[in-house]
């Protein structure tokens, strides 16, 4: 661990969990995931959150994620982990993922349960206080924080951002403008760069990106386009790969997960399209239809190192 209340900044990778046929845990394709975002420049690696089905892991693989995460990674950049739903559960792993050297964790909201904003702060306060590690919160489903409880969880000097999932721009300038750099801001939404070009302007600096596991490289390029305000590149992107890929997305739930192991397989990495219940594997229409997507995409934005499809 780093040791710096430092929020990441910049694209963060969001690794999956590759399966094998039986169904466990293949470890040389999720080193090759992690490897593979660092080689591109991924600027954090946030393991076992909802791209690395969170949801369905055992305690014991969950240990064996961050153990690997944290090694692999080496320092290189900061490493986080997912923590939530049952408090004591995500104690246990809020504190599993500080044991092995993981510079904070995004915490996901709690099990099902909705909860008023005072519950919501006890959540969010039991599981920040349960280590010293940073904590990154996720406005997501049953546990959107207002102003108020924010506020209180800011004074945790654990505390280094919030990612928003839930995409309410009225909240989210509520928020910036009060709590302003105090923390920073990250986009979690669905296909995070879609909606970047609005959260720039909001304090909204970093963004986590499911398509960064098969095409970093046009993230990246996307990113910069929009920092530099080349608005011709960012619609090229957009209408090229950006919209297409969504539209896939939106088809059948899941594909959050399910999608980015089809793009990573199409690209030639060593990942199956096996996922873990409720999950469902990528249609084989859908499938083709990435797949001509990604052709036309890889040749018109070629990586650096050549990927054949
Ligand atoms: O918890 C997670 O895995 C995420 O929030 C990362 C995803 O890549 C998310 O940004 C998305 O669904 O595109």
């Amino acid at each position: 661990m780093s040791n710096q209340r430092q929020a990441p900044s910049g694209i963060l990778g969001f690794p999956i969990v590759p399966f094998n046929e039986n169904g466990n845990i293949e470890e040389k394709g999720l080193i090759r995931n992690i490897e593979f975002l660092l080689d591109n420049g991924l600027e954090a690696i946030f393991i076992a959150c909802g791209s690395g089905e969170f949801h369905a892991l055992s305690r014991k693989e969950y240990e064996r994620l961050v153990e690997l995460a944290v090694s692999v990674t080496d320092g290189r950049v900061p490493v986080y982990t997912g923590v939530g739903g049952n408090v004591s559960e995500a104690i246990e792993k809020a504190q599993i993922s500080e044991k092995h050297g993981a510079d904070g964790y995004l915490i996901l909201p709690p099990y099902l349960i909705e909860g008023e904003q005072e519950g919501l702060y006890e959540y969010y306060k039991a599981i920040i206080q349960s280590t010293e590690l940073n904590a990154i919160l996720y406005q997501r489903a049953n546990a959107v924080l207002q102003l108020d409880a924010l506020q209180k969880l800011v004074e945790f000097p654990q505390v280094v951002a919030v990612k928003d999932g839930v995409g309410n721009n009225d909240l989210n300038i509520e928020l910036t403008q009060t709590i302003g750099n105090r923390i920073a801001w990250l986009n979690g939404m669905p296909m995070a760069e879609v909606t970047m070009p609005v959260y720039i302007p909001l304090g909204f600096n970093s963004y986590s990106s499911a398509i960064s596991n098969y095409i970093p490289h046009i993230s990246r390029q996307f990113y910069e386009a929009l920092l530099k305000g080349d608005k011709q590149s960012v619609n090229n992107i957009y209408e090229d790969v950006i919209l297409p890929i969504n539209r896939i997305r939106k088809k059948r739930k899941g594909y959050a997960v399910s999608l980015i192991k089809a793009g990573m397989e199409i690209v030639g990495l060593p990942v199956s399209r096996a996922v873990r219940p409720p999950i469902v594997e990528v249609e084989h229409e859908h499938y083709n239809e990435l797949k001509a997507i990604l052709k036309k995409a890889l040749e018109k934005y070629p990586p650096n190192k050549k990927v054949s499809l």
